[in-house]
């Protein structure tokens, strides 16, 4: 299968390394800066679980050689999305399945809409980020990313993804509920992403500082409360499986949003956060802590953009 990564950031370029590590046929569409760079320096992986380094195949969404691919797999951050979107469709095809892997579920019903019947779901679980050097640099034992059909159908073309993914370095995995766990995974990462930015702090203090248990559950009960009723479909007991994960993490565990800040980045809060604020209100639902979560968001963006 031809594969296209959109975007060689910390998550396509983990997922595109790996990929064409075990053999597989895979371009990334980056932009100018980023092209310069990789074509210099080649795609160099700097991962727990072994270093890889390459000479990527690469395009622009000017390139005029490259044909239209087989998958292709959607790595920018959310407030890129629109531009992504129109520089990729020279290079999709109706055959083509496009697989996002965002964080949340407001980028679905956006690239459902530009190519109808093509989208499948996907996530995925990993620590890692671009260097200062441009390096993608992967620091903990979890890399793995999850994909499905929407409708958990097992399909004949999914049947030929799965063969395709088959036996990378880091596990990507089919799922027959992939749309589960994307809500699972959301209201997880709006609640980590949520305290580590709010309180400026990795996982650890959070957790061990006087009712910062109580803190996370409540915070967790309100974002359950949001997503149910806008008619997300979550995993029963979720609350006790994510406190669960919460307690066993690293206490150094910080969220890519947490990271962005730190380095004066844009966060993906309206995405996360305030797509679920929006719904709060939407449907008179009281959620005090997720509201100042998106405050505290919304002050950092701008006291950002005014510097
Ligand atoms: N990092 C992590 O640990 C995790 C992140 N996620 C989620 O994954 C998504 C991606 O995050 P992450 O990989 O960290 O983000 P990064 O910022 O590291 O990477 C995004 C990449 O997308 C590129 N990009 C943006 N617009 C375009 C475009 N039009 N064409 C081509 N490339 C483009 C950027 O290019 P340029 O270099 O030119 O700016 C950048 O390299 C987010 O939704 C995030 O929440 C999920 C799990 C873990
Ligand atoms: C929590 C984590 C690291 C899991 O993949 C994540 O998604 C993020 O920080 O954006």
């Amino acid at each position: 299968m031809r594969i296209l990564v959109v975007g060689a950031g910390g998550i396509g370029g983990y997922f595109g390394a790996r990929l064409v590590e075990k053999g597989e046929d895979v371009t990334f569409l980056v932009r100018p800066n980023r092209y310069n760079l990789l074509k210099e320096n080649g795609l160099r992986l700097k991962s727990i679980h072994g270093d890889y380094s390459f000479s990527p195949q690469l395009i622009t969404a000017d390139s005029k050689t490259a044909s239209t691919f087989d998958i292709v797999l959607v790595s920018t951050k959310s407030y890129h999305l629109k531009q992504a979107i129109n520089d990729v469709k020279p290079f999709v095809s109706e055959g083509t399945m496009v697989l996002p892997l965002l964080n949340g579920m407001a980028h679905m019903d956006r690239l459902v809409s530009e190519f109808p019947g093509q989208v499948l779901g996907g996530l995925c679980f990993i620590e890692t980020a671009v260097s200062s050097e441009g390096d993608i640099v992967q620091t903990s034992a979890m890399h793995k990313l999850v994909f499905g059909e929407m409708d958990g159908s097992k399909s004949e073309r999914i049947n030929k993804v799965i063969h395709c993914f088959e036996g990378t370095k880091a596990p990507i995995i089919y799922s027959d509920k992939v749309m589960e766990d994307m809500w699972n995974k959301y209201l997880f990462i709006t609640v980590l992403s949520g305290v580590t930015t709010l309180f400026r702090s990795p996982i650890g203090a959070i957790r061990e500082s006087s009712g910062g248990l109580d803190f996370i559950r409540t915070l967790f009960k309100e974002v359950e409360s949001v997503m149910l009723a806008g008619g997300a479909q979550l995993s029963e007991g979720i609350i006790e499986k994510h406190m669960a994960t919460v307690e066993a993490q690293a206490s150094g565990m910080k969220s890519s949003m947490l990271r962005d800040i730190e380095n004066g980045q844009e966060t993906e809060g309206a995405h996360l956060q305030g797509e679920l604020v929006r719904l709060a209100e939407k449907k008179g639902i009281n959620v005090p802590y997720l509201h100042a979560i998106y405050q505290n968001l919304s002050v950092y963006e701008l006291l950002k953009n005014e510097r």
